[in-house]
């Protein structure tokens, strides 16, 4: 893991770029927010009292979230810059004065609050540090169980040390609820971990051996070490890196075996000792001689005895079964003991069963939960992919949800009639199903696709939706960098509108509308629904099983789309519209010459031939030929787009004037590249026919299955994956005169600054001419006086945009010595020179002038 730097620009996260960009004082602060966002103590609060405030940032966020009116008082060392709503002063928390203090803000007031974000002056061994960090926590207790109401909380920033256990015992005897966490604010290098005591029990006296940091960190040290660990399982050694155990100075450590047999403890002499001794003492242990001469102690057993501290676990079983059977020798109650060490057994198994059984029914919770998840995650997906269909003419509604209990069954996708009473149908016809899918997934809490049971499947997903977020990431991130992109990305939208907008009712598309829908789909309230059992269906797509020409629905939706509507014969239209097709054919052909005759021609229309420019201009539309950019080098590749051969519903011609030219109102089709350029030229000679283009539009590359492919591929192969057009030399040649006219033109800023120029001339041009005029109707003036007064402003007028006042040399002597700024009345361009300079350089001149 890589170590956080603690100094200098490593102090410099998020937290602390934040902190400045809200204002808070310190990174602090969203310690505080986040441990409030959990836990809601300020809220709650109208007095706190926070405890080792500087520079303040926590008494920020408490003025920010507590009531109106709060008290909110705040100490430290050191001093607070003033905070509004807050009483803040200068002391040590562990003095008596600070509590005087204290006391003396809050009268007769209690806290419900006590925030202790305290740390000692660190930089010494970090042992000493810990332990007064400890030790002001104690502190700010003693401060918080004199202040605080009952029920009150304390919050304390604590260091994990080895008196972080004592400490939350303490904390634990004086409040209802003890939670330790660590705040996603707070540096994961550092020890901090911060205790939130919820409320506080207000004892009436309180144990001053509780409060004190010699018994309470001395005290609660563990007494007991853990033996059994120690020999039952002893190859697990546990590094000492404190040193030695508290009080437990003595290396080397024996006792009389025969102690070892006459123990209740057994487990403790084998885990504190290093040596069973059979050596007799200088008075002489009976029970130990007669152990030596025990043929059950074996040499295997002395050995065992010799050195505990390398036995083993099997070694240990030795020795417990050789004290056993001593004990049977030597007639000490061996059974009873058993029968404790049973019971204890008995006492532990059950819970250990309990314990088991719990978590094996856990284990199957979660189990059955995830598998439930999966199933509603698939069935999503199912149903997602069925709007999919349906959207695409590829699908009935009335074949969605058939697997269940048919289209208006109770389970069923789409359980029609409670659909038929929210928006949420129009915004089905309307294909913006896209929400739908969003809100379930999150419902799920899974990302897309998968269709088998593995968690190998789940972790695809994740990956999946791990690795399209990135690439939206990037998107956005490029999005930002790149105008051209910005561009692309606007046109892109602006046609998924397009899209949309086809059968729209755009009243029915708020926002509140798609929440209804999201709950309605979602959650489905079934009950309700089935009172409206009488509602009818909300589409009918389909009232007949076959049409006039005999084609099943199926083969009819098929041929309903989009791209075999300009092909006759495969479904018969009324006659009518098949003459006006044969017509517009022939149009479309001519159009594009016609359209450019037209242009020059400005006789008045009659009403016959506004009809008819009407028909030209759709088919001029329908020609459009579009250009898109290529990521790329910014490429402009051509394409005939396909969509603007069908545009036919009304919406879509209002975009289409949105597109004309306001002045004549043609639409304006600018072709740049080479390609386009071809195309129209070959469109205009009529080499090329709408029939052509159409043809060309089934290609390898028109048709691809699309479906679950990421976003981030198909953006990227659509930069690479397209026809490309043939170009003639002479379109290319066209595009290159195009665009050189395009670059003699000057830019934008030198035209703007030229057209200033001359509206400013005209505009002093028009004054002179007043004033000319008004000299010439003077009537105390002879009319030569007239003239030479007329020719003194003219030339007046030209010498001053010549010429530009010289630069004035200012002395810095007398008033001006030392001066900033501008000198008493001078006015225009001005020099400040040091005196003798000025001298100087008269001087000078003076001798240049001699020399000559
Ligand atoms: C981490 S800062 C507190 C930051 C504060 N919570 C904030 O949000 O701005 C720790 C503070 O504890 C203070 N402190 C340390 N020992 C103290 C004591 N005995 N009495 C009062 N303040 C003390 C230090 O002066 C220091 O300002």
């Amino acid at each position: 893991m890589a170590i956080q730097k603690k100094h200098g620009k490593g102090r410099l996260d998020k937290w602390y770029k934040l902190a400045k960009e809200k204002g808070y004082r310190a990174r602090a602060a969203f310690k505080l927010i986040q441990l409030n966002k959990k836990y809601g103590f300020l809220e709650k609060s109208k007095v706190v009292l926070d405890l080792c405030a500087a520079p303040g940032s926590w008494c920020q966020v408490a003025a920010e979230t507590m009531p109106q009116n709060s008290i909110i008082i705040g100490v430290d060392l050191s001093p607070i810059k003033p905070i509004p709503k807050v009483i803040t002063f200068q002391s040590d928390i562990t003095t008596e004065k600070c509590r005087a203090t204290i006391r003396g803000h809050l009268k007769t007031w209690k806290a419900d609050c006590v925030l202790h974000d305290g740390a000692p002056n660190v930089g010494t061994a970090w042992v000493q540090d810990s332990f007064n960090q400890a030790e002001l926590v104690l502190h700010s207790l003693k401060l918080a169980t004199e202040f605080l109401v009952e029920g009150g909380n304390f919050i304390t920033k604590v260091f994990r040390s080895k008196d972080y256990n004592p400490l939350l015992w303490v904390f634990k005897q004086l409040f209802n609820k003890v939670e330790a966490t660590k705040p996603p604010s707070s540096r994961n290098v550092s020890a901090e971990i911060f205790v939130v005591c919820l409320g506080f029990k207000a004892p009436k006296r309180i144990d001053p051996r509780l409060l004190d940091p010699r018994s309470v960190f001395e005290d609660l040290a563990d007494p007991t070490p853990n033996n059994e660990a120690k020999v039952y399982n002893p190859e697990i050694k546990k590094r000492r890196r404190e040193g030695y155990e508290e009080g437990d100075y003595i290396q080397f450590k024996e006792i009389p075996a025969s102690e070892f047999i006459n123990t209740t403890d057994p487990i403790a002499i084998l885990g504190q000792y290093n040596k069973l001794s059979f050596e007799q003492p200088k008075n002489g242990d009976v029970a130990l001689s007669a152990l030596d001469k025990l043929p059950e102690t074996t040499d295997e057993i002395r050995n065992c005895c010799a050195d505990l501290k390398v036995l083993g676990r099997k070694e240990f079983k030795l020795l417990l079964k050789w004290r056993m059977k001593v004990r049977e020798i030597f007639g000490f109650p061996t059974k009873k003991s058993a029968a404790a060490l049973a019971e204890e057994v008995a006492e532990v198994e059950p819970m250990d069963e309990e314990l088991k059984a719990q978590e094996e029914l856990q284990k199957l919770k979660d189990k059955e939960n995830s598998k439930k998840k999966r199933e509603r995650r698939r069935e999503n997906e199912k149903k997602q992919k069925e709007i999919m269909r349906l959207q695409m003419h590829m699908t009935a509604p009335m074949d969605i949800g058939k697997e269940q209990e048919g289209p208006q069954g109770h389970g069923a996708m789409f359980h029609l009639k409670a659909i038929d009473k929210t928006p949420a149908l129009s915004r089905l016809a309307k294909g913006k199903m896209a929400v739908v899918t969003e809100a379930e997934n999150r419902d799920s809490g899974l990302g897309s696709s998968g269709e088998t049971d593995d968690e190998s499947d789940e972790d695809g997903d994740r990956l999946e939706t791990e690795l399209d977020n990135m690439y939206h990431q990037y998107q956005e991130r490029k999005a930002e960098a790149d105008a051209k992109y910005r561009a692309k990305k606007a046109r892109m939208e602006h046609d998924d509108e397009e899209w949309g907008g086809v059968s729209a009712d755009e009243n029915e598309d708020s926002d509140d509308e798609s929440d209804v829908f999201e709950e309605e789909s979602v959650e489905g309230s079934d009950d309700e629904e089935m009172e409206d059992a009488d509602k009818p269906l909300i589409t009918d797509l389909d009232s007949t099983s076959t049409d006039a020409n005999g084609l099943s629905k199926r083969a009819k939706r098929f041929f309903d789309q989009d791209i075999f509507k300009d092909i006759p014969g495969i479904l018969d239209e009324p006659e009518e519209e098949e003459e006006e097709e044969v017509e517009e054919e022939a149009e479309v052909e001519a159009v594009a010459k016609e359209t450019n005759h037209e242009r020059s021609k400005k006789q008045k229309p009659t009403a016959e031939e506004k009809k008819k420019d009407a028909k030209k201009e759709k088919k001029a539309k329908k020609m459009e030929v579009v250009e898109e950019e290529s990521d790329e080098g910014g490429d402009d590749v051509v394409v005939a787009k396909k969509d603007a051969m069908e545009v036919d519903s009304d919406e879509d011609w209002e975009e289409v004037d949105k597109k004309k030219n306001p002045k004549d109102g043609r639409p304006n089709i600018d072709i740049i590249t080479a390609e386009a350029m071809t195309l129209a030229h070959q469109l205009a000679r009529g080499e090329k026919t709408k029939y052509d283009l159409v043809d060309d539009g089934f290609n390898k590359r028109a048709f691809k299955d699309r479906d679950g492919v990421p976003d981030w591929f198909i953006d990227d192969e659509s930069k690479h994956d397209r026809p490309h057009k043939p170009i003639t030399k002479e379109a290319a040649n066209a595009i290159k005169e195009k665009l050189r006219a395009y670059n003699a033109r000057p830019i934008k800023k030198v035209a703007e600054a030229r057209a200033r120029k001359k509206f400013k001339q005209a505009q002093k041009l028009e004054k002179l001419k007043k004033k000319a005029d008004m000299l010439a109707g003077e009537e105390g003036m002879s009319e030569k006086e007239k003239a030479s007064s007329i020719a003194k402003i003219m030339s007046a007028a030209g010498r001053k945009s010549n010429k530009r006042a010289p630069i004035k040399v200012v002395k810095a002597a007398g008033l001006n010595r030392g001066l900033q700024g501008r000198p008493k009345g001078v006015k225009g361009r001005y020099k400040m020179v040091d005196p003798r300079m000025k001298k100087e350089m008269r001087a000078l001149k003076r001798i240049s002038k001699k020399k000559r």
